[in-house]
């Protein structure tokens, strides 16, 4: 992991019509992380879409270097799959040994739950495997939206431990939260409205 990189330059998004963020800049190299930081609807969950490559930005660039994960509230497992097979799809997708998995379920501690369908699982245990299909994916660049949502304490601080052992190894996380989260930063980037998009929203409300 050597050799991950990650490069935003002006990025802008444009939204159902709206200009969410413009000049947003960053630049992270291995074990690196930064917080994507703001109110609820102003563009984190975007900004990190954009980065994974699902969406165009408005104006601007992104280069990456090593594979992207995203872990976001849309958990990308079958529902109707056991932990275990859903995982092994996309590792088998990622090209990644299958076998990675038994050590990524003990890594967010959830061996037992390796045979229950992914649609029985509560909102932490489906957080936790969507985060073991992060680290199943081996890939070097985590980009993870709201991480802490649904983890009760102890996962949360669990979670900071991986995120650790992964910048340690040479890994980059770019993490979405309106709160603070469990690991240090080395970057927090506060999302704003631009000035013109204030301007209008205040025209458009009512008196
Ligand atoms: N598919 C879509 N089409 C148009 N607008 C969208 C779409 N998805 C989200 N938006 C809008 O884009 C804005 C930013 O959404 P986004 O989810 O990126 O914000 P966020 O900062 O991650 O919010 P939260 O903290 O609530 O997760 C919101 O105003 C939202 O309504």
């Amino acid at each position: 992991m050597s050799g991950a990189a990650l490069s935003i330059r002006g990025l802008a998004c444009l939204r159902g019509g709206r200009l969410l963020f413009t000049g947003v800049d960053l630049a992270l190299g291995p074990g690196d992380s930064a917080q994507i930081a703001g109110p609820n609807g102003i563009g984190k969950s975007s900004l990190l879409r954009i980065v994974a490559g699902l969406l165009r930005p408005f104006a601007g660039t992104v280069q990456c270097e090593g594979a992207v994960a995203l872990t976001d509230e849309l958990v990308a497992l079958d529902r109707d799959r056991t932990v275990q097979d859903a995982l092994a799809f996309w590792a088998r997708i990622d090209e990644v040994p299958v076998t990675r998995i038994a050590a990524a379920l003990d890594d967010l501690d959830i061996p037992h739950l390796a045979d229950v369908p992914v649609r029985m699982l509560s909102t932490g245990q489906r957080k936790r495997a969507a985060l073991a299909r992060t680290l199943v994916s081996g890939a070097p660049v985590w980009l993870l939206d709201e991480p802490a949502n649904g983890l009760d304490t102890a996962s949360a601080a669990a979670l900071g431990g991986l995120v650790d052992r992964h910048r340690a190894a040479g890994g980059i996380v770019l993490a979405a939260s309106h709160l603070p989260l469990a690991w240090a930063q080395d970057v927090t980037i506060h999302l704003q409205r631009p000035a013109d998009e204030m301007g209008n929203m205040e025209e458009d409300m009512p008196a």
